[in-house]
């Protein structure tokens, strides 16, 4: 672990790029504590680090709870996190304790939304499984409807959450000929004009939309929503992709309904754990 300086006590977890260090430094009030690696924190150098801390930077793998809370204990002020998502946050644990939070929301807004287009398109037109067929020899000759996949054009398009995000994924989708945009969300948004996004019931989302795109945040609420129930409603020839977080989808229950055929296909940037344990071929 590096100490620079004095004074304050800034634990941070994760070595961060040098333009952050640089602004907590030219502060002058902070003595940081560096978690200095590219590997996350071990939990017990988290709970050791943060003593007597009166900030923590860190990321979204380090979970700050109710133990982390208590072994900083009461010099801490601030927590702030390089991530969009605060998911990983005992929020009302540090809410308890009156300590302000910061965190990054926007800075992936374009990044995540070109990357649900690109896992949309892949997963939908089976780019995965084609590269698998080149490399192993499987592509004997073209065939009509080999790998065909599925087209945006003409498409129903349903987004989970149109935020920031959301409206991000909804523009780039859009000129790819995408003839309904369905949102849901706990509250029709003004700005889903832009797109022409239509706000509709959950269930009406997923009955009528040919890709799923969910882009909300991890909450109660959300935990776990996509289960079998919600898969049984969509058409078996939806495209499911999940660029917000893991634990909002059953993995169990998405397993099912790829294997039993209630859905075509889908696209995950994120699942738990992360990564998923990998297939050993024996
Ligand atoms: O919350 C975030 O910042 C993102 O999910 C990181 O990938």
């Amino acid at each position: 672990m590096q100490t620079v300086g004095k004074m304050m006590k800034v634990f941070v977890t994760r070595r961060i790029p040098p333009e952050g260090m640089q602004i907590l430094s030219s502060a002058g009030v902070c003595e940081m504590c560096v978690w200095d690696s590219d590997e996350p924190v071990p939990r017990t150098e988290l709970l050791k680090g943060v003593q007597g801390a009166a900030g923590i930077l860190c990321l979204l793998s380090d979970k700050i709870d109710a133990e982390v809370l208590n072994a900083a204990g009461p010099n801490l002020k601030v927590i702030s996190t390089l991530s969009v998502g605060f998911d990983h946050l005992a929020l009302d644990e540090v809410k308890k304790r009156g300590i302000r939070v910061g965190y990054t929301p926007d800075v992936l807004t374009d990044a995540t939304a070109e990357l649900t287009v690109a896992l949309l398109l892949a997963t939908a037109r089976r780019l995965p499984e084609g590269v698998e067929e080149v490399k192993n020899g499987g592509w004997s000759t073209w065939k009509p409807l080999w790998l065909c996949g599925y087209g945006l054009s003409g498409s129903t398009v349903g987004i989970i959450g149109l935020g920031r995000i959301g409206m991000a994924i909804a523009q780039r989708l859009m000129p790819f000929g995408v003839k309904r945009l369905l949102y849901t969300g706990r509250t029709a948004k003004p700005h889903a004009a832009e797109v022409n996004g239509e706000f509709v019931p959950m269930d009406t989302l997923l009955s009528e939309s040919d890709f799923v795109v969910l882009s909300c945040s991890l909450t109660p609420e959300t935990q776990g929503l996509c289960n079998k129930a919600f898969f049984s409603k969509m058409k078996n020839t939806a495209v499911f992709v999940n660029t917000s977080r893991g634990a909002v989808v059953n993995q169990e229950d998405l397993y099912e309904a790829l294997k039993n055929g209630q859905i075509a296909a889908a696209g995950l940037d994120v699942t738990t754990p992360e990564p998923l344990p990998t297939i050993i071929h024996s």
